[in-house]
C-alpha cells in the first residue's frame, strides 16, 4: 500500500480516460514500435488500460536488473485463456507459471539438454545437415521448405529418436499444424475470451459463442501432436528398439506399462520442444540465407575459413566449431541482426515491485525488447543496421547475442546448446557445399533480395528468393556421407 501511494508508473504514451494508453501497443511488429518509443520514454515504456498493465524493457541493464536479479518476481508467464487454459498449453513448461511443477519440468529438461547430454546428438544433427544440403541441391526453389523440415526433424529426432529420413514426417506435420493453431490463437484480438477471460464460464450451448469449439479443436490437435510420437517411443522401449532420444532417456528407468504421472510429465516436457525449438532454428537459418545473398564477401570469407580447416573432401562436423571462429562470428551476427524471438517470451510479475522509483504493479506483462538491445548503437562501434561479423572477432566489448537471444534468468532457454549446434551445423554445411546469391531475372541480372517478416512470437523472413548453386567440391563431400 505504501509503495503504491508514493510511486508513479513508468513513463509511456499519454493516457486517456478508461482506455489509458493500452491501444498504443503496436499490433504489428511491436518490437519496432517499442524501439521507436524508447527515443521518447527511455529504458522503460509503460502501457495501461482495460484491465491490462504492460511494461517494455528496452535495455539489457533493465532486463538483467529485473529478470535476472529479481527472478522471484519476474518469472511467471502471462495468462492466456485460449491457448493456455482452453487448449491446455499450461501443461507444458513454456506457458506454465513459475511453480513447483515448472521447476520439475525444467530439471528434467536440463538433464536431457545440458552441454554434455546433447553431445550424443551430434551425429544425428550432422546427418540431417547433409540431408538438408542434398534436398536444397535437388530442388533449390524449395530451400525455405527444406530448412523448415530439417529444423523440425532435428527436434523430433532428438526428442523421440525418429529416423533421419522422411518416413516420419507425419509427426512433423502434426506438430506444424498444432503450432499453426497456437500461433493464430495467440494473435492479438484473435479471441474475445483473451480480452475478457470471465467469458470462458459461458455455457457451450449459447449461440454465437465459438471459442469453446476452437479450444477443443486446438486441444485435440496439440494432444495428437504430442501423444502419437510419445506412444511410439513407449512401444519401441518395450520392443527394445528405441533409439537414443530425450524421451527414451527420461523413461529409461520407469515401467512403461504403468500409467503413472511421471509419464505424463515426460510427455509434456517432450511435447513443447518442437514448438520452442523448431521455428526458432528455422528462422535463424533462413535469416542466414538472406544475409549470405546480400553480403557475398562475408560468405566468401566464411567459406575460405571452412575450406582451409575442413578441407575439400569432407563435410564440417560439430567438433570443428572451435576451429571456425569466423563462422561462429557470422552466426552471432545473424542472431544479432535479426533475433528470431524479438520480444523474447513475455513474463508476468508475481507481486508489486518498484524499479528506478517507478511502481510496477502485480500482474504486469513484461516484454524484454531484445530487438532494441540488439540494435542499440551504444552497444557497438559499428552501425547496428549493418551486417558485420567482424564485430565479434575484435572482442571490444560487443555484447554476445547468446546473452539475450535465448532469454534470461530462471527461464533461460533450456534448448540453447542443442540449438547452437543445430544452427552451426546447418550453416557450416550450407557454406561448405553451396554458393548463395540473389535471384536473377530472365537475362541473368541479379535482383534485389526483397523480404517481409512475419509478426508473431517468432518472426521469420517470408516471400524471399535466393539462388543456390553447388560449389565444385560439393559432390565429393556429399558422396562420402550418403
Ligand atoms: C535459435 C534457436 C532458439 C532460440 C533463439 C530460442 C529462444 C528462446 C527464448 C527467447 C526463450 C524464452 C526464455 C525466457 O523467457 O527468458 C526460450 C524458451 C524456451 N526454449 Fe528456446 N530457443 C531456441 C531453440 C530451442 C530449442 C532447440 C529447444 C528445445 C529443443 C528450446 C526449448 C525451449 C523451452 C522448453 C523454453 C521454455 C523455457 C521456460 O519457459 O522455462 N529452444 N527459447
Amino acid at each position: 500500500f505504501t509503495r503504491r501511494k508514493h510511486a508513479a508508473y513508468p513513463p509511456g504514451p499519454p493516457m486517456r480516460p478508461l482506455i489509458g494508453n493500452i491501444l498504443r501497443v503496436p499490433a504489428k511488429h511491436p518490437w519496432l514500435g517499442f524501439t521507436e518509443l524508447k527515443e521518447t520514454y527511455g529504458d522503460l515504456v509503460y502501457f495501461k488500460g482495460l484491465g491490462n498493465s504492460v511494461l517494455v524493457l528496452n535495455t539489457l541493464k533493465a532486463v538483467n536488473d529485473l529478470l535476472e536479479r529479481r527472478g522471484n518476481i519476474y518469472s511467471h508467464r502471462p495468462i492466456l485463456t485460449m491457448v493456455g487454459e482452453l487448449m491446455g498449453l499450461t501443461h507444458g513448461m513454456v506457458m506454465m507459471p513459475a511453480n513447483k511443477t515448472w521447476a520439475m519440468h525444467r530439471k528434467f529438461a536440463r538433464i536431457a539438454l545440458n552441454p554434455e547430454a546433447v553431445k550424443k546428438y551430434h551425429p544425428l544433427q550432422e546427418d540431417l545437415a547433409t540431408v538438408l544440403v542434398k534436398d536444397i541441391i535437388a530442388t533449390p526453389e524449395d530451400f525455405i521448405l527444406h530448412i523448415r523440415r530439417a529444423s523440425g526433424r532435428i527436434v523430433m529426432s532428438v526428442t523421440y529418436g525418429l529416423p533421419v529420413d522422411a518416413s516420419y514426417d507425419e509427426y512433423v506435420a502434426d506438430a506444424e499444424l498444432a503450432m499453426e493453431i497456437i500461433c493464430q490463437a495467440m494473435a492479438p484480438g484473435a479471441h474475445i475470451v483473451d480480452i475478457i477471460p470471465a467469458l470462458k464460464h459461458l455455457p457451450r450451448w449459447l449461440p454465437f459463442i465459438k471459442f469453446h469449439q476452437h479450444g477443443d479443436y486446438g486441444r485435440q490437435a496439440i494432444l495428437d501432436s504430442i501423444e502419437k510420437p510419445f506412444n511410439r517411443v513407449k512401444e519401441e522401449l518395450k520392443a527394445g528398439t528405441a533409439r537414443p532420444s530425450i524421451v527414451s532417456s527420461l523413461l529409461e528407468d520407469t515401467d512403461v506399462n504403468s500409467e503413472d504421472n511421471f509419464q505424463e510429465t515426460v510427455q509434456w516436457i517432450a511435447g513443447v520442444l518442437y514448438g520452442a525449438g523448431g521455428e526458432t532454428v528455422f528462422t535463424t537459418v533462413e535469416v542466414f540465407m538472406l544475409l549470405m545473398a546480400r553480403y557475398p564477401e562475408k560468405q566468401r570469407k566464411a567459406q575460405a575459413e571452412i575450406d582451409s580447416v575442413v578441407g575439400a573432401d569432407r563435410l564440417p562436423t560439430i567438433a570443428d566449431r572451435p576451429d571456425l571462429p569466423y563462422v561462429e562470428a557470422l552466426i552471432k551476427e545473424t542472431m544479432r541482426w535479426y533475433p528470431a524471438v524479438p520480444l523474447s517470451i513475455a513474463r508476468r510479475t508475481a507481486e508489486d515491485d518498484v524499479y528506478q522509483g517507478y511502481l510496477i504493479p502485480k500482474g504486469t506483462v513484461v516484454f524484454p525488447n531484445v530487438w532494441a538491445i540488439s540494435h542499440d548503437a551504444a552497444n557497438s562501434k559499428h552501425d547496428p543496421a549493418d551486417f558485420v561479423p567482424e564485430r565479434f572477432l575484435d572482442d571490444e566489448g560487443e555484447v554476445n547475442p547468446a546473452n539475450y537471444a535465448f532469454g534470461f534468468g530462471r527461464r533461460l532457454c533450456p534448448g540453447k546448446h542443442l540449438a547452437e549446434n543445430s544452427v552451426f551445423i546447418f550453416v557450416a554445411s550450407i557454406l561448405s557445399c553451396l554458393d548463395v546469391s540473389p535471384p536473377k531475372d530472365a537475362h541473368g541480372n541479379e535482383l534485389p533480395v526483397e523480404v517481409t517478416y512475419t509478426t508473431g512470437l517468432v518472426s521469420c523472413p517470408e516471400n524471399f528468393r535466393v539462388d543456390t548453386v553447388p560449389r565444385p567440391s560439393a559432390k565429393a563431400k556429399l558422396a562420402h556421407y550418403i
